[in-house]
């Protein structure tokens, strides 16, 4: 059982799992394949994992353009064993690189697998794996952007997102933890995003035999409660269409700054019976997410879409995005690759140099979060305020969540 998250994401630790020591620079390991890997700075730290700068073994230092890290855990933890699974089933290199060609992607936001082995140092065994290096975290940016991410960011980002989803469905895995501290940009190239952290990813359909749809109270609630699919909430083992319903919680917290329930996130009761809510009556959650006019109504769409899903079905990732394409269009954007969480920051969308102050009068964060050429271009000098539900009630409805459909 993937262990759960708390509200901030952190993950509960059971007691038994140790947080392995540090390494000095220049360790070298070496993979299961005899390949050498030599470690730089510690960049990250997990739960109980740490992560290196690193590159292939050589008589140079490891700089901070280093192109791997590595990722050590005491080897008994199970967290890393499940991810490096994954790994090594569906993050190859030429697995990436030719579903990437026969897609017609010009990149897939999965980091790729370089080699993993066992390291015996001071007399403890650890377990490590080599994958591709990236920059800063999406939540991060979040946060110094002033919590929100303008419509054209978003819908172009949740594009990318619904491409490495589907590639991580078609092999198997459901990731199950889709957030924004998960979602991290190339160190080079602002316009690419990867998911990381498949710490949780599950195995919904190995060997092609789909999982059963089952109830388990012993497992409610797995995955970050804010963010997590009512699947999750009733313990049933996650499919497909929970990390699509996770997308969309994503969507519209980058959107409008708060979800509903985020007041009460340390009832998961409360938050899972929000979701079911909300999730019978989608019109109510985007007019409490959205109010006034103009709503993002792709999101809307988006939701209803997912909620249509029953547990095992293979979600339409073409009318997915579709949906998304459509929004982008309808805000006079377009597809083009450009992901620039720049052009916000703290309230204040920078442009070509210009500063343009937020208004107070916008009654929209959907309108209100455009990116600014996309609001030039409408010639409408609205501004964006972050503001959150702050005190929302999820609407009455008497629906459980995903009523017959199973
Ligand atoms: N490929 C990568 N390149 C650069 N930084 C990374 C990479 N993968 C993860 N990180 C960063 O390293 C830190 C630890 O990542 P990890 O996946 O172990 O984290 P976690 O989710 O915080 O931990 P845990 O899974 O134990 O809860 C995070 O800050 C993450 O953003």
């Amino acid at each position: 059982m993937p262990p759960k998250k708390t509200a901030t994401g952190a993950r509960k630790a059971p007691t038994k799992r140790k947080l392995a020591e540090e390494f000095p620079a220049g360790e070298v390991l070496t993979d299961s394949a005899k390949k050498q890997w030599k470690l730089g700075l510690p960049i990250g730290q997990g739960g109980f994992g740490r992560l290196y700068l690193a590159d292939e073994n050589s008589s140079r230092t490891i700089g901070p353009d280093a192109p791997y890290v590595i990722k050590v855990e005491p080897s008994e933890n199970g967290p890393l064993f499940s991810e490096l699974k994954f790994y090594m089933r569906a993050a190859k290199p030429d697995q990436i690189q030719k579903w990437s060609t026969s897609h017609k992607l010009k990149y897939l936001g999965v980091p790729r697998y370089w080699g993993s082995g066992l390291h015996t140092k001071n007399g403890n065994s650890y377990r490590f794996m080599v994958i591709d290096r990236f920059g800063q975290d999406l939540q991060k940016i979040f946060e110094n952007k002033g919590k929100i991410f303008g419509r054209t960011t978003v819908l172009k980002l949740s594009l990318r997102l619904i491409d490495i989803l589907e590639y991580i469905h078609e092999h198997e895995y459901v990731h199950g933890d889709i957030k924004a501290s998960n979602i991290l940009v190339h160190h080079k190239n602002p316009d690419q995003v990867f998911l990381v952290d498949y710490g949780l990813t599950y195995r919904y359909c190995p060997d092609g035999v789909h999982k059963e749809y089952k109830e388990d109270p012993r497992k409610c609630h797995n995955g970050t409660i804010e963010f997590t699919s009512i699947d999750a909430h009733k313990g049933v083992s996650p499919s497909r269409r929970g990390d699509l319903e996770i997308l969309g919680y994503c969507m519209i917290q980058w959107l409008c700054g708060k979800l509903p329930w985020e007041n009460k996130l340390s009832d998961p009761g409360y938050v899972s019976s929000s979701k079911i809510r909300y999730g019978d009556n989608i019109s109510e959650l985007m007019e409490t997410c959205f109010p006034g006019k103009n709503k993002p109504e792709e999101i809307g769409k988006f939701m209803e879409a997912v909620k249509e899903l029953s547990y095992s079905e293979k979600p339409p990732y073409l009318h997915l995005r579709d949906i998304l394409l459509q929004g982008l269009k309808s805000i006079g954007s377009k597809d083009d690759g450009k992901l620039d969480f720049s052009l916000c920051e703290n309230g204040v969308v920078t442009h070509n140099g210009r500063k343009r102050k937020l208004a107070k009068v916008n009654d929209n964060p959907a309108e209100e979060s455009e990116e600014p050429e996309v609001a030039d271009k409408k010639k409408k000098s609205r501004g964006r305020a972050a503001k959150a539900t702050s005190s929302p009630t999820a609407p009455k409805g008497r629906g459980r969540g995903r009523g017959k459909k199973k």
